[in-house]
């Protein structure tokens, strides 16, 4: 099936990456959110994000302004009912996905893809409250959206195969490097990388070295681009303490325990850079 129209659910900073890249890719999207303040914000967050592209000379202005103008705000799920692939990035928690599952599933034509941008959240139960589980997948990309290659691509149990292969070639389009993984909690990207960061929050926790030195053990010494402090909060570190009890739950090993530090942090509304604070502080 070739795909010209996605909705893409939630305008965070997700949501605003792969609306994005979608429209200057030239796909028609939706980009939708509960209010219009935040898919406005979202907007005006691509808008940002695009001039610095034309300030840089590697835009057209004219190319922004078409970008721009395939961008549709949408605050009603009934919007759905235009689209041949619906990406969600709403907030990380099963209960809220589902609703928005079950929704999708009663708009979207029945030949249209439910993808969701889960980091971390079983597809196959996602998929389980619609009554199309074969046409839902995981289509997990990487923040920032516009630069990191890889999307992530997760089969649930009862995926077919042209749903695999059209997302497949939905994220070549939007020249991205599709990796192909099977449903299993945090995938792979954040079985890997979520028990690393939590674990530079336990040593800080411990008293084993501040914010900024593991950040330096890390960048100096690892090479990593950036350190796993500097990561999670730019990451968000609610979307990391989901991550963390997903993984624990999933898995019932205790090597997975989210860090008591962090659990904090979100309790305090630290949630990182999208909230000012987190292990450093920022002037949004
Ligand atoms: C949680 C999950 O489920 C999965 C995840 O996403 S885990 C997170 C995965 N992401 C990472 O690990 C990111 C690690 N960090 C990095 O790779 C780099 O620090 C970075 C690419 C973000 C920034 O790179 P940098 O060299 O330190 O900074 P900088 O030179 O300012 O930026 C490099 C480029 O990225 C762009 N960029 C940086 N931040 C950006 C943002 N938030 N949005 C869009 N573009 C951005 C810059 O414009 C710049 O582009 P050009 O080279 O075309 O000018
Ligand atoms: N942050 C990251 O690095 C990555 C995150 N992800 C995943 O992407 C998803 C979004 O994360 P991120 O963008 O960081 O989170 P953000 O908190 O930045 O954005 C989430 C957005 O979804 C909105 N939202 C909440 N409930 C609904 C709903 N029912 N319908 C529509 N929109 C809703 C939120 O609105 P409000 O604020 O009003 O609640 C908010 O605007 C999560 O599943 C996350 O795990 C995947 C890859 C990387």
């Amino acid at each position: 099936m070739s795909m010209q129209t996605v909705m893409v659910v939630g305008a965070g900073q997700m949501g605003a990456g792969i609306a994005q890249v979608h429209a200057v890719a030239g796909f028609h999207v939706y980009f939708n959110d509960l209010t219009e303040e935040k898919v406005t914000a979202g907007r005006q967050g691509i808008e940002k994000q695009l001039q610095r592209q034309v300030d840089k000379g590697r835009m057209e202005q004219d190319a922004m302004q078409d970008a721009l103008g395939r961008i549709t705000p949408s605050t009603s799920l009934e919007d759905a009912a235009n689209v041949d692939l619906c990406i969600e990035a709403a907030v990380e928690q099963m209960e809220i996905k589902k609703k928005i599952f079950q929704e999708l599933d009663r708009h979207a034509p029945t030949t249209a893809i439910l993808a969701t941008n889960t980091s971390s959240l079983p597809i196959t139960e996602i998929a389980a409250e619609t009554n199309r589980p074969a046409q839902v997948i995981g289509m997990h990309f990487m923040n920032p959206v516009p630069v990191m290659k890889l999307v992530e691509v997760i089969r649930g149990l009862q995926t077919n195969e042209d749903t695999y292969k059209d997302v497949k070639a939905a994220a070549e389009a939007l020249g991205k490097t599709p990796v192909e993984v099977n449903d299993a909690p945090g995938f792979v990207s954040n079985r890997v990388l979520m028990p690393m960061i939590n674990e530079a929050i336990c040593t800080v926790n411990e008293g084993i070295a501040a914010p900024e030195d593991v950040d330096q053990v890390m960048t100096l010494g690892m090479n990593q681009p950036m350190g796993p402090l500097t990561l999670a909060d730019f990451i968000g570190l609610d979307t990391c303490l989901y991550i963390m009890e997903v993984l624990h739950e999933g898995f019932g090993e205790d090597k997975y325990r989210p860090s008591p530090l962090l659990r904090k942090y979100v309790k305090a509304g630290w949630l990182g850079r999208k909230s000012g604070r987190g292990f450093y502080v920022y002037n949004n």
